[in-house]
């Protein structure tokens, strides 16, 4: 008899306040849309469409984000009530996979991190497997990992028998220097594997010669002249066996495997989402659990109790996937380019939540194994598990091989979904059209930790594959608002819509960026006098708009500077990432580019740690993202003081001109850090004087084009 519930999920009471809030706003979009209209029949010209325009995706986004407020619930788990219902034996299965795809823009110590952390996940060690993806297919990540093996067999008793709670190596030893006996000398151990593993790499290859044991020799020597990158043949190797190797205190350890599936020029590899269906099929041959844990290398787990969060044995059959938010732990207080995605992680994790389920971010989600293989049926907690000693790889070899899923429906309706570069995002979504359901749970102390960029250029090149990906979806014959609003919540469909046709954006920003500071140059009003009506219910949408999200933003248990930094960076993708992601789809669509993955840099220099924490902007490169954004500050810029300019010439005019007035100094403030980057820095972070002279350049020729335009 259960004594406490496993979890409990309550409805947010903000609920009601944000239904009321969305029916008053909704009367307000209306009455602009009016004015905007009639303003086009009566005096009709291209700046009042513009207008018209970006209001109008202003408006479809504004509709679809308050799907989120629709439901939002609050869930709690109590995992310590498991052990009334569940012994330790009768514990599932769990295969964890964590991908790679470079070991110089991910370095192998902090996979081997990532991995550790799992591998010492207090959960039965005959049930545990780990999987490395490497898809960088690199002889420096295995011989990474034969190292990782070694020491794992002293790590992981070491956090058994202290209860250690920071299982990555590298975050136990720099917050606890030296705690108990045993610290010192691991300490040393682990430093002494970083060391080797950095000689190895600073070197670039291995000499294979120098080992003596024939596994590592046969293991290492696969990797012959022919063997490249993107052509070689799968690897697979066991490097830790269940019921077989020991630690140094003499039990046993969990399964690690390495795998770098087959690769062959001809044939797509399709990405991540590639890498995970060699995974699903391997390890279905090898293991078998019922449940996977996902994981990229750049997150790593922050309580080994987490397991427990998904062992809920009364849970719905048609339950998928259980999502832990993606949180970071090298964000500096502004989260200056917002990368904590604050919004992301609390209103939409538990709006979505309150609908049909989470989507899956890419990482820390548990899946159900069925929810990739099969449509819902019952649940079932036992699962066809292979416990064998031996291993057989040759069936293994052959499913991870690339002509494996040829004329199959992998990546068309089993594993994870081919066909854009957001894998992630996609298939939760193609799931829960078949009717799966997902949860997100969000454990006082986070369950994974992670990295993100600290520099603008990785930050934009990042998003800018995500809102490709996006809208690759979006505008395909599963668009959430054709398919999906058939085939799920519609209100969940609408949540989907939100995110993937996020590079629209840049319609209404480019617009709101350019066409008044262009107006105002030429000292033509286009907005509403301040005397006029009219010009209050542009007041109350800005304050509205802009107010609420604070609200938002400090109810998910932020600050007003990070608000702050959203405001700006919103405004800056909207100039670059949501307008280049958009030509980066266009071009592909076209079949002018073919889809590439540019895996996100997990290095990052001294210097640039140093001006991130103190919230100043890394620019560096040259990059023709920058170009646009520096082209919108510096029309803000010129505009804003030959705004003020008129007006103190012509006194009159400031009723007329005060909204363009006010756009553009917001432009001035929020885009300050730019033009700081451009004119007031000499750092090595400052922006390339090249860039700034093209952009320089390229807004000359935008104010010559429009000075006769208006
Ligand atoms: O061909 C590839 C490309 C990437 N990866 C791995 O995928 C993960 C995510 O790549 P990263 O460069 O870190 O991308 P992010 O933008 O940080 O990732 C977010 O966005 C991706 C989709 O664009 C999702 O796959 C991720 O889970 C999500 O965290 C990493 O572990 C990579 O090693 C592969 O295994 N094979
Ligand atoms: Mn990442």
């Amino acid at each position: 008899m259960l004594k406490g519930p496993l979890h409990t999920s309550k409805a947010s009471p903000s609920r009601w306040f944000n239904r009321l809030y969305t029916l008053v706003y909704t009367v307000a979009i209306f009455a602009l849309l009016y004015h905007h209209s009639c303003n086009l029949i009566y005096s009709p010209s291209l700046t009042t469409f513009f207008l018209l325009v970006a209001d109008l995706v202003l408006a479809f986004f504004w509709a679809t984000w308050q799907s989120f407020f629709f439901n939002p619930v609050h869930r709690q788990v109590f995992p310590e009530n498991l052990a009334q219902v569940a012994k330790e034996s009768d514990y599932p299965g769990l295969d964890v996979f964590v991908c790679t795809a470079d070991p110089f823009k991910e370095p192998p110590v902090g996979v081997i991190n990532t991995v550790l952390s799992v591998l010492a996940y207090d959960y039965p060690t005959d049930k545990l497997s780990v999987y490395l993806s490497d898809d960088g297919g690199s002889q420096l990540t295995l011989f990474a990992f034969m190292e990782a093996a070694k020491f794992a067999k002293h790590w992981l008793p070491y956090c058994k028998k202290y209860n250690i709670l920071d299982r990555s190596p590298e975050v136990h030893f720099r917050k606890d220097p030296s705690l108990f006996l045993e610290t010192n000398e691991i300490k040393a151990m682990y430093e002494n594997m970083k060391s080797t593993i950095k000689d190895v790499m600073d070197k670039g290859t291995i000499d294979v010669e120098q080992f003596n044991d024939d596994r590592t020799i046969k293991a290492l020597t696969k990797w012959t002249s022919r063997f490249t990158r993107h052509q070689h043949p799968t690897v697979i190797e066991v490097l830790l066996k269940r019921n077989h190797d020991k630690d140094v205190s003499g039990h046993y350890m969990p399964n690690l495997f390495y795998l770098a599936r087959e690769k062959n020029k001809a044939a797509p590899q399709n990405f991540k989402a590639g890498a995970i269906n060699a995974l699903l099929r391997v390890s279905a041959t090898l293991t078998n659990a019922p449940i996977f844990l996902i994981l990229d290398c750049d997150m790593y787990s922050n309580d080994p109790k987490t397991p427990l969060h998904f062992l809920d044995p009364t849970i719905g059959s048609n339950f998928g996937f259980v999502q832990f938010p993606q949180l970071f732990d090298n964000i500096n207080k502004y989260d200056t380019y917002t990368t904590e995605h604050v919004l992301e992680n609390r209103i939409c994790t538990s709006g979505m939540d309150g609908l049909e389920g989470m989507s899956f971010m890419g990482t820390n989600a548990f899946f159900k194994r069925e929810a990739l293989t099969g449509k819902p049926t019952k649940a079932k907690w036992k699962w066809n598990e292979q416990n064998q000693s031996e291993y057989d790889l040759t069936l293994a070899h052959r499913v991870a091989s690339c002509s494996f899923e040829e004329n199959t429906k992998w990546g068309s309706e089993i594993g994870f979904r081919y066909g854009t570069l957001v894998e992630d995002a996609y298939t939760s979504f193609r799931l829960q059209c078949l009717g799966w359901k997902s949860v997100a749970c969000r454990p006082d102390r986070p369950a994974f930790l992670g990295n993100m960029p600290i520099s603008l250029n990785d930050f934009l090149m990042q998003t800018k594959r995500w809102y490709m990906g996006l809208l690759q979806v979006a505008i395909s014959k599963f668009s959430p608002i054709t398919f999906g609003i058939r085939n799920m919540n519609p209100l969940q469909a609408l949540c989907h819509a939100y995110f993937q046709f996020r590079a629209f954006w840049c319609i209404p920003i480019i617009i709101y960026a350019f066409l008044p500071q262009l107006a105002l140059v030429n000292s033509t009003a286009i907005f509403p006098k301040v005397s006029d009506p009219w010009f209050s219910l542009y007041v109350f949408l800005f304050l509205g708009a802009y107010g609420k999200n604070l609200v938002d933003y400090v109810v998910a248990g932020s600050t007003l500077k990070k608000w702050w930094s959203y405001q700006r960076m919103w405004l800056i993708l909207g100039c670059s990432t949501y307008l280049f992601s958009f030509f980066d789809w266009l071009v592909t669509s076209l079949g002018m580019s073919t889809l590439e993955f540019n895996v996100t840099s997990k290095v990052s220099d001294n210097e640039q740690e140093i001006r991130y924490h103190k919230g100043i902007f890394s620019f560096g490169v040259e990059s023709p993202m920058f170009v646009s954004i520096n082209v919108a500050v510096i029309v803000n810029f010129f505009a804003f003081f030959m705004g003020i300019g008129h007006v103190l010439i012509n006194n009159g005019r400031v009723e007329e001109l005060f909204g363009q007035l006010f756009i553009t100094g917001f432009g001035v403030v929020i885009g300050w850090p730019i033009f700081e980057g451009m004119v007031l820095r000499s750092d090595k972070g400052k922006m390339p004087i090249k860039t700034t002279l093209i952009s320089v350049c390229v807004a000359l020729s935008i104010h010559l084009l429009f000075s006769s335009a208006f």
